[in-house]
């Protein structure tokens, strides 16, 4: 379990503080306005930037220091982040291990991640011989070989429309369930929220509220939340 202990990030004007803790296996959206600091928040989680001040804990232990790939967590931004120069199966295996000296049992858990996002087959292909969709897949499935409990999506199918958008979704809840792992994705798409997370963190003023039940935060959202729905 993921708890953020009263963290404060600084820089110049921007402020971004959060005081809370995310159920095990958890399905969590992330909204807020542009700018309000959701993707610093999976930044702070990710160990790709440290805050001030606070700690961040996995399970009681603290994590703060770690660097990003000591820590329980795979990311999966809009950009998919694939390397052109490398095939799908590489792109999945670089989650393996970055060597991409892979023992027996390391391929076939490539494979079974490329199968298992509907890419078996497309292993030999490189990303610009892939649909947008499938690029998706790909970069998925490269999260799924990082075996990691917390999967942090920063806006992955952005790029996407909504109905493969919401197929992207199913596919991670579903996978999610599967291997037990929490999810936080940020999403631009109050829609996207309601059909993908039990839970809600909306990131506004300042600070990263703490996870909210879904249906009750829309049935009664709070002003932050009204203001943001305002626009959308
Ligand atoms: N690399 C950076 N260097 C300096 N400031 C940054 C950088 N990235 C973001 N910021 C600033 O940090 C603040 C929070 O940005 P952040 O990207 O976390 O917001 P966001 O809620 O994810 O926005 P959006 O919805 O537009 O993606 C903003 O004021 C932004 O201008």
């Amino acid at each position: 379990m993921l708890t953020l202990e009263t963290v404060r990030y600084e820089q110049d004007e921007f402020v971004l503080s959060a005081d809370w803790h995310l159920a095990p296996e958890a399905r969590v959206a992330v909204i807020g306005p542009s700018g309000a600091g959701k993707s610093t928040l999976l930044s702070l989680i990710g160990g790709f930037i440290t805050s001030q001040s606070g700690r961040l804990l996995w399970d009681g232990q603290d994590i703060t220091e770690n660097a990003p790939s000591a820590r329980p967590v795979a990311s999966l931004f809009q950009e998919g982040n694939l390397f052109p120069h490398l095939s799908v199966y590489e792109n999945a295996a670089l989650g393996v291990n970055v060597s991409l000296r892979l023992s027996a049992a390391e391929k076939a858990r490539v494979l079974g991640a490329l199968d298992r996002v509907g890419l078996a087959g497309f292993g030999a292909r490189k990303p610009a011989q892939l649909s947008g969709g499938q690029a998706s897949r790909a970069a998925l499935a490269r999260a799924l070989c990082q075996d990691k409990p917390l999967l942090l999506l920063d806006e992955p199918f952005a790029a996407l429309g909504p109905a493969l958008r919401h197929e992207m979704l199913d596919l991670v809840g579903e996978i999610a369930r599967e291997h037990r792992r929490a999810v936080l994705m940020v999403s631009h798409e109050p829609r996207d929220a309601k059909h993908f997370a039990d839970a809600v963190i909306v990131v506004a003023d300042g600070v990263a509220q703490p996870p909210q039940d879904t249906a009750t935060l829309f049935a009664k959202p709070p002003k932050a939340l009204r203001d943001y729905l305002g626009h959308h």
